[in-house]
This record gives structure tokens, sequence and C-alpha cells, in this order.
């Protein structure tokens, strides 16, 4: 730093005796300091200047002024700073005293020393190194002490030593002319503050802008170390910190809400619109509050405390706490009195503004919420819109929503967010997703109960052993308040949302769950469309597979003997709900018997649902008819209901069921059993009531003899077996079987053979059936599609085969016609080639030419092969 140095001595006595003259002319404080900074300045440069005045009564020494601006610091140090009070026997004030002009200090050599005062420590560490100190006396009694700070060490030189010694009586004058101006005149330097401060406080608007205030007017008035402003809570009358300078101690700050819950400090005030001045010792604590412990001499301290009211009721309270006795005085007390209507104001103001920011935000948050939940189609679209919600609400942090069972007596999860899923992963509590909850657990039912959002605290509900499991559960999950609101569209009640929150916005929620229930019940609708969709598909599978039978069961044709004993087995079945196992070769009528049980039986109405065991792929048979969950294996999108519950009151018929594989035996059989399963991937157990009718064409005794069949389940199936004739069996039914498919087939094709002659017919009762009645059914269709008469004189037997004729008619057959019946057998085989390699010839191991005479010589030819 350079010293100014003013080469004409004119000027620089002129710069003396101007400045001389302002001081003497100063009577306010703030003027003092400013006329000492700029106009110094201009004799050598410094960081701050700063003036303390002595109290003779206390012996200590106090900030008389000190300038901020010129200081640079920041507010908090500027206020540990501005509030330091130090008793007059310190390392620098102790010399002070003694000496009668000024003298420089460098602070590098005193810092370590242990009288050092607090603020100087502060000022060391904000940098400063030296500091020029001036007393101030009057008389040889000293009014005060002014220092001139820097940061650098030897800044100060001769020049600006002398003029400040020669300023020092003028300066001690007016420290005390101040003082005595203050004195006399402190309704105006009162007003003049008051004035500021009531003016500062109506432009106040936000929380911020009040602390500033405080800290920047108030401290003008008094001195206190911390303030704290508390409302009174509408909804539950209970008091909050509103604002407070305390946040850099969290454990005091824990203590007084505590305290204020219990009334303690704010009950000391609440009687009387005074503001009362408290020793902290006078304070029946249950606990000592932290820093304000009596017992630490320097910390037990004052407390000022005046209720703020709007009107009539007392809304506020306002706290100013001192770390020093006696600090407050009946003056302090008028001013509190005089600024707390303004204060008062200005918090009413600060919370009709949050009030009015707090509901355009939460307008905007709907707005764009409801915009999210119009383009939502599922429980992912729905998740995503709350969780985005749900991140501007400071105060929720996990949700679930319970929806309610189709049972109405217990709920399951319908959706829950990203951390709750975390959690359940982690811990592994994956039951969580299947569960199923009582609604009468004395919390949901209560929630539903109404139409409002309720809190719940956990652990009280925990202690009064009432709780429910999952508040155990969620307790372990660290939550404490739990907040319900029910779901509902209309009078219907769909579920409940449950947030974790501490601090719940109830209002918020509410308005949320309005919008969310829209959604959750457009998503159960959704849901059960495609549920109903799927079901449709099936059923209507299952219809037109009826349909295209129907005309298969409307008759069973057949007057034989062993059919009247079929008759016989059935009507005594129809009525009962007895399994029923259907034995019998192929195409003999099993599944017609079967459909006839189930037409004749009191499940008419409902569905007779088939299951061909031999045409589904073993992986999927368990599929099929015990159906699965979402997600039970890879393409299993959505849950799908098995053949079992489709056919839930009506019939179930296995066909084929000699070909189901041994592990799905094992289940089946329990179904029989207990007619109850599971779905592929499931938990729940779903109960049915379903007739079975089995069917196959194997002989289930032997399969069981072979281990291919399981023995308990075959005893589960012959409850009452119904064995089936081949068409052999019973040829006097053959006529009447013909003309029965005859005319079917005529009907349903139009066409217009309506007889059979008797060589036909004949030919029809000769043939061995090994495919039996299906298999007259289709020579029939294909005869009258060739037949080019009225009558049916040919039938096209589809295996023409010795084997299948048996002797019953009374043609005998000559050895020509069986010649003749083997060579067109072997061309038909052979494709109609006589020569040559695969020829007829070769396999009849004749000459070709033998084989041609022959042919002649029966009248084969090309076309009757
Ligand atoms: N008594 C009957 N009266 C009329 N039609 C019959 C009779 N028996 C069988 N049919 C017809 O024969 C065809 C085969 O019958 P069905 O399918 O019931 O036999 P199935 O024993 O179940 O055969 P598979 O063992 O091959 O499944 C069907 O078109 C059926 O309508």
């Amino acid at each position: 730093m350079k010293e100014v140095t003013y080469e004409k001595k004119g000027i620089y006595l002129n710069f003396v005796s101007d400045l001389r003259k302002q001081i003497a002319a100063v009577r306010e404080r703030n003027d003092l300091l400013n006329l000492l900074a700029t106009s110094m300045l201009r004799l050598n440069e410094f960081t701050s200047v700063s003036i303390h005045s002595v109290d003779h009564h206390t012996n200590t020494y106090f900030p008389f002024f000190f300038n901020q601006k010129t200081s640079g610091r920041n507010l908090s140090e500027f206020k540990a700073l501005s509030n330091a009070r130090a008793p007059l026997d310190d390392i620098i004030v102790r010399d002070a005293i003694l000496a009668d002009k000024s003298f420089v200090v460098s602070l590098n050599d005193i810092v370590k020393s242990e009288s050092i005062p607090f603020w100087l420590q502060v000022n060391y560490d904000y940098g400063l190194r030296e500091v020029l100190v001036t007393p101030l006396k009057i008389k040889n009694g000293m009014v005060g002490i002014c220092y001139f700070w820097s940061k650098k060490a030897g800044s100060f030189g001769d020049r600006f030593i002398n003029v400040i010694d020669h300023l020092s009586t003028e300066l001690a004058y007016a420290v005390s002319n101040t003082i005595i101006h203050e004195m006399l005149d402190p309704r105006g330097w009162i007003n003049e503050l008051l004035l500021t401060f009531s003016h500062d406080l109506s432009e106040v608007r936000t929380r911020d802008g009040l602390n500033r205030v405080i800290e920047r007017d108030l401290r003008n008035f008094f001195h206190f170390d911390e303030f704290l402003i508390t409302a009174i809570v509408p909804e539950n009358s209970n008091e909050c910190i509103f604002l407070t300078s305390l946040t850099s101690h969290p454990d005091l700050l824990d203590w007084i809400r505590s305290n204020l819950a219990r009334e303690s400090v704010w009950g000391k005030a609440k009687d009387t619109s005074n503001p009362v001045i408290i020793n902290i010792e006078d304070f029946e604590f249950n606990c000592v509050p932290p820093c304000l412990d009596p017992a630490d001499a320097d910390k037990g301290g004052e407390i000022m405390l005046k209720i703020l009211s709007e009107g009539n009721e007392p809304n506020f309270g306002l706290i100013l706490l001192s770390y020093r006795q006696n600090v407050f005085d009946p003056a302090d007390r008028q001013i509190i009195q005089c600024i707390s209507r303004h204060l008062s104001t200005a918090i009413s103001n600060i919370l009709v503004n949050e009030n009015l920011e707090r509901k355009e935000k939460h307008n905007a948050l709907l707005l764009s919420f409801s915009h999210d939940i119009a383009a939502v189609r599922n429980k992912d679209d729905l998740t995503m819109a709350i969780e985005k919600a749900v991140s501007q609400l400071s105060n929720i942090s996990r949700f679930v929503i319970r929806g309610i069972n189709e049972d109405e007596k217990t709920m399951s999860l319908f959706l829950f967010d990203h951390h709750v899923k975390r959690a359940i992963e982690e811990l592994g509590h994956h039951f969580v997703l299947d569960a199923v909850y009582p609604i009468a657990d004395g919390i949901s039912d209560a929630v539903l109960a109404g139409n409002e959002t309720i809190v719940y605290k956990l652990q009280d509900w925990i202690d009064s052993g009432n709780a429910p499991s999952y508040f155990h559960f969620w307790r372990s999950m660290n939550v404490e308040k739990c907040v319900a609101t029910p779901l509902q569209t209309g009078t219907r009640k769909l579920g409940i949302f449950w947030v974790d929150s501490d601090e719940p916005d109830v209002k918020m929620i509410n308005s949320m769950c309005a919008q969310i229930s829209i959604a959750m019940s457009n998503i159960i609708a959704n849901e059960q469309l495609v549920k109903y969709k799927q079901q449709l598909e099936i059923e209507n599978e299952h219809l037109q597979e009826q349909i295209r039978s129907i005309y298969n069961f409307s008759d069973i044709i057949g007057t034989s003997t062993p059919m009247q004993r079929v008759y016989q087995l059935m009507s005594l079945v129809t009525h009962s709900n007895a399994t029923v196992l259907i034995l019998g070769e192929t195409g003999t009528g099993k599944e017609l018997i079967a459909r006839g049980i189930h037409e004749s039986s009191p499940r008419k109405n409902k569905l007779m649902v088939k299951v061909n065991c031999a045409a589904l792929p073993v992986t999927l048979i368990e599929s099929e008819l015990f159906g699965y969950e979402r997600g039970a294996f890879t393409g299993a999108f959505e849950r799908r209901i098995g053949k079992f519950e489709l056919a839930h009151n009506g019939t179930l018929f296995l066909d084929e069921i000699g070909e189901l594989p041994l592990e799905v035996q094992v289940k089946l059989l329990r179904v029989i059993q207990e007619r109850e399963f599971e779905r592929l991937g499931g938990k729940v157990t779903i109960k049915v009531n379903v007739r079975i009718i089995a069917a196959t064409n194997r002989n289930l005794f032997a399969e069981v003899a072979a281990g291919r069949f399981r023995s308990d389940l075959y005893y589960r199936l012959n409850v009452f077996p119904i064995l089936m004739p081949p068409l052999r069996e019973r040829r006097e039914d053959i006529p009447y079987l013909a003309h029965f498919f005859l005319k079917r087939y005529n009907r349903n094709h139009l066409c217009k053979v309506t007889g059979i002659s008797a060589g036909a017919m004949n030919e029809l009762k000769a043939y061995n059936w090994p495919g039996n009645v299906r298999e007259l059914e289709h020579m029939i269709e294909r005869s009258v599609l060739l037949s080019n008469s009225k009558t049916l004189t040919k039938i096209c037997l589809s295996d023409v085969n010795e084997q299948n004729y048996i002797g019953q008619t009374n043609e005998v057959t000559n050895l020509a016609g069986v010649e003749k019946q083997h060579i067109t057998d072997v061309l038909r085989r052979c494709g109609g080639k006589i020569s040559g390699k695969g020829g007829a010839a070769e396999l009849l191991k004749l000459p070709a030419s033998t084989l041609n005479s022959k042919m002649r010589k029966l009248g084969i030819t090309k076309n009757s092969i």
C-alpha cells in the first residue's frame, strides 16, 4: 500500500480542518462512519474502519458502529462481530486505555495470545493482519476506540497516523455527541428505524425477504442472538416453525420443535398480548435445551416472547433469544410491541403469497397429471403418471394401490412405485405381489367406508396391538406415517391409494385420487374386456365346434342290443355328476355319447368343453387344462384361463385320455379328487365345479399294466365305464345309419340321391368297418358325390380288402372274382404300372405278358383300377 502524499501543505491543512468541522457536525452513527470511510481513504488505503464505544457501567466495550460495506464481510460474520461485547481487559484495550495516541498492532504478533477478544480472531481469520488503534478520549476519559484495518502489514504511514491523532478528540466528541443525541431524541431515532422497518416489511413477500429485513433492521433496535417465528397450523392448532435464524443449530431446532408440541415455550406468553421476558433459568424444561444449558455460564441466556395476532386470534409467536443474561430491557419490550402488528401483517402476506404460489403449483401439477392420466391405458402407464406427479411433491416418497378383488371381501396389490418394487426385490418379499388381504382389518374397511384421506401413524397402531400385518411390514421398511385415500368412481369403491408421507398434502392427494380412480376404473374395465374377449374367443371356438357337430348328437342312431345297453347306461348316469369313462374303437361314437350325456344332464345350459389330449403338444397340455398367469413362462403376456375354468358348472370332455403324459396325469388326479387347482405360475387355488367325461380307444387297463397310465387315475376315471360296441358287432344298425347319413348329406349338400340299392346295402353290411360309424359316414358321403342316379347302386369302399369282408352275405365270391380283385388291388398299389421295376407283374412274380392276358380275360381295364 502506498501513502498518498499531499505535496502542498496548504491543501493538507485544509483537508484536516474541513474534516474536523464535518466530524463536529455529525449526529448520526452512520454519518460518522461514512465520513471516515470515504475521506480517510484519500490519505491511505485500508480495508475497513470500525469504532467501539466503551460502557463504563458494565466495564465492557461493544461496536458503536461497524461498517459492513467497508468490511466486505458476509452477513453471519458481520452479525457475530456487531453483537460482540468484550470486557475492558483484553490485550489491545489495556494498551489503548494507557496510550494517548494511536499505535499499530500486528495481528500476527498477538493472535496466539490468550486474551485476544473473539472479534479480533474473526478479523484475523478474515485475512486482516494489521490494525491502527486510536483511543478516543475526552479529558482522559475513554469513550471509545477507533480501528483502521488492513490486510497487509506496514500499511499505515506516519502522515495518516498523524491525521487520525489530530482528529481523535473530534472523533471522541462525535461518538459522545451521537450517544447524547440518541439519548436526547430517542423517539426520533426509534421512529426513524420503525419507519424503515415497517416500510421494508411492507415489501416483504417471502420468508427469505422477511429473514433479511429482521437481520438488517431489527438488529438496529437492540441486541439479540437468534430469532424464531412460529405459526399455528389451523388444521390441528399445533405450532410449527415458520422462520428462524437457528438453521445452523439442528439440535436446538429439534428441541424447540418437541417443546413447541408440549406448549412449554409458547405457553409462557399465550395469555398476554405484551411481550414477556424470561430468564432461561426460569423455564421448567423437561430437558435441557442444547446451546441453552443454564449450567454453562456463557450460554445461559434470556428469551423474549411475543404472541403475534392477525385480527383477534393469536396466529404467530415471535421468540428472540440471547445467549447472555439481562440483555432485554423494558424499552426493547416497547419496541417489540410497536413492531408486532407490522410483523404479523408481513407474515400473513407471506402466507397468502405462499398459498397462492402453492395453489398455482398444484393447479399446474394437476393439469399436467390429468393430461398424463388421459393417456393411461394400463397399470404401467398409471404407475408412470403417478410417479411423475409425486416426484414434484416433496412430501411423498413411496406409494401403492390396493384393488378390491372380485369377491369384494379381499384386496390385492394393484400397482406400486419403483421404490417399493426395489424394496420387494432387495428384501425378497415377492409374496406381497400375490398376497390377498381381507378388507375387514379395521383399517381398509374404515378407509373404504369414508370419502376422505386418513393419516395413520404406524407405530401407534402397532403398539395398540390392532395393526394389520402389512403395517408391521411397512414399519420394517422404515415407514412412519401412511396416508390412505379411498379410490372410487361414483359410489363404486375400487381400492385404496396408500402413500408414505411425513407431511402429507391431503388436499393434493385427494385431488390426485379423483383422477387415479378414473384411470383405475378404465384399466379394470379394459382388463375385464380383454378377459371377456379371450373367454368369448374360446367359448366361440367351442360353440362353433358344437354347431359343427350339432347334427351329430341330435340323433344317436342304433337300436341294436349293444346300443340299447349303451342307452341304458347313459340314462343311469346323466343326472348324476359321476365321472364317465367311454371306451371303444375309433369312430364308434364316443364323443357323440359324451355330448348326449351332457345334453340330457342338468348342466346342459353350460358348456361342454372338449380337450383332445392327443392333439396337444405335451408342453401345452398343462397350460391348456389349468391356464396360466402373466409371466408364468416366456410368451405368457396375459393371464389366460384354462379349460377347467372354462367348463366351470359344465362338462369337461377329455378325449383320448390315454395319450395324457404321466406328469399331467398327477395334476388331473388332484382336480378330479379335489376339484381345485392352480394356474401355471399362480399361487391362488381355484375351485371348480366340473363334470368329467373321458374317452379313449386304448385299452386303459393294459396301459396301466405297461406303466404308461397311472392306476390311481384309472380307477378315478373308471367310476362309470361305457363300452361302445364296434359297428361290425351291430350290423343291424347299418341300414339305419346309412339312410341317416344319406338324408343328412342330401340336406346339407342339396343332392338328390334318395335311396340305396339292395346290392349296395348288402355290400355295406358285408364290410368289416375297421373305422366304424365314422367310416360309414364318409363312405356314404363319397358315394353320393360319385353317384349319377337317384339311388346309390355302387358303394365306394375306401379300403376294399378281403379281410374287411366277412362271410355274412349270401353271395359267394368265385375264384375268378378273387383273382380279379387281387390283381386290381395290386395294380392300384403300383399306380396302374404293369411292367418294369415296381410294376404289378414284378410284385405278382408274373411275366408282364401273362398279367396282360389275365387282365384281358378277367375284364380288368385301366378305368376299373
Ligand atoms: N350312433 C350313431 N349315430 C349317428 N352318428 C354316429 C353314431 N355313432 C357315431 N356317429 C358319427 O360318427 C362320427 C364319429 O363319431 P365320434 O367322433 O363320436 O366317435 P369316437 O368314438 O369319439 O371317435 P374317436 O375315438 O376317433 O375320437 C361322428 O360324425 C358321429 O356323429
